[in-house]
């Protein structure tokens, strides 16, 4: 059976990628392209099965309770979620009328920075010390970005589970913030960089040795398989699933 997509988000950088990547995967027709001034309604949806959205942290939220209320399941790419907007989503997707929806948030969706993420979180127990640093192209509007966000919170969580104490720094004075942004206890580290498309370090460090985990996506060619599948398994996992990781089992 044909599912029918529509991208919210079309004219952006991976809005046009995913545009492209819909009309040439088999079994998924392109049906709607929305971008700033159409807005969500069943008519502008023409039908669609399956609405992805990659827009602005701004206003991605606003658009996924527009998408459930109009009857589509929902796949987001956008970054800037936080665990309250989540938990507004799961009470959105709790009422009757929403019965059955599924909308899954995944902060990357190419296959290496899925795998970082979680080599990250399992080496994290076996060092001392761990920070990120995200590398991306000059046009993004967020940071830190919504990987490392993600990939500091997943550090933390196994550190937490291990019982690891407080990572040794001993900086006393950091005026102009050199130190980073600190996610629940994890540094993480943006640089903007002419030339850069999206790219992340995660370095763990102990006594004498250091862990560097990289991944590379030199071009937006690389999240689209993994649009592709959530495009394809979304209906499948109904209510809200957050990381392309728990439709690839990982
Ligand atoms: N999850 C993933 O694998 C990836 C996530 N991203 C994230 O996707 C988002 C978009 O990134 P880019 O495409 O580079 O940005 P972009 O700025 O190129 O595109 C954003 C698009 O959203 C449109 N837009 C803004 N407000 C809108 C609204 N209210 N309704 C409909 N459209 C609206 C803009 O006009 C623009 O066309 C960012 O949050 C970025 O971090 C980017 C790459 C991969
Ligand atoms: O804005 C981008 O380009 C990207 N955004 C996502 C993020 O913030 O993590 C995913 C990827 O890093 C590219």
């Amino acid at each position: 059976m044909t599912i029918r997509v529509a991208v919210v988000g079309a004219a952006g950088r991976m809005g046009s990628t995913v545009c492209q990547a819909v009309e040439e995967a088999e079994g998924l027709e392109l049906v709607a392209r929305l971008d700033v001034g159409v807005e969500i309604t069943p008519e502008h949806l023409n039908g669609a099965d399956v609405a992805v959205d990659f827009t602005v942290p701004d206003v991605t939220e606003t658009n996924v309770h527009a998408l459930i209320d109009a009857g589509v399941n929902v796949v987001v790419g956008t970054t800037g979620w936080t665990e309250e907007s989540y938990a507004r989503v799961r009470e959105h997707l709790a009422e009757p009328d929403a019965a059955g929806r599924s909308v899954l948030i995944a902060p990357n969706f190419a296959l290496s920075a899925v795998l970082a993420m979680a080599f990250a979180a399992k080496a994290a127990q076996y060092f001392e010390s761990a920070e990120v640093i995200e590398l991306h192209h000059p046009g993004k509007v967020d940071a830190p970005s919504g990987t490392a966000i993600a990939t500091a919170k997943g550090i933390a969580e196994a550190r937490d589970r291990a019982g690891l104490p407080a990572m040794p720094d001993a900086t006393a004075s950091d005026p102009g913030g050199a130190r980073g942004a600190v996610v629940d206890g994890v540094h993480v580290h943006a640089v903007r960089l002419r030339g850069l498309t999206a790219h992340e370090e995660v370095v763990l460090g102990n006594p004498g040795e250091q862990l560097t985990i990289r991944t590379d996506s030199f071009d937006r060619a690389s999240f689209m398989p993994g649009v592709v599948l959530a495009v394809r398994e979304v209906g499948g996992h109904p209510g809200l699933t957050v990381g392309l990781d728990r439709f690839l089992g990982i």
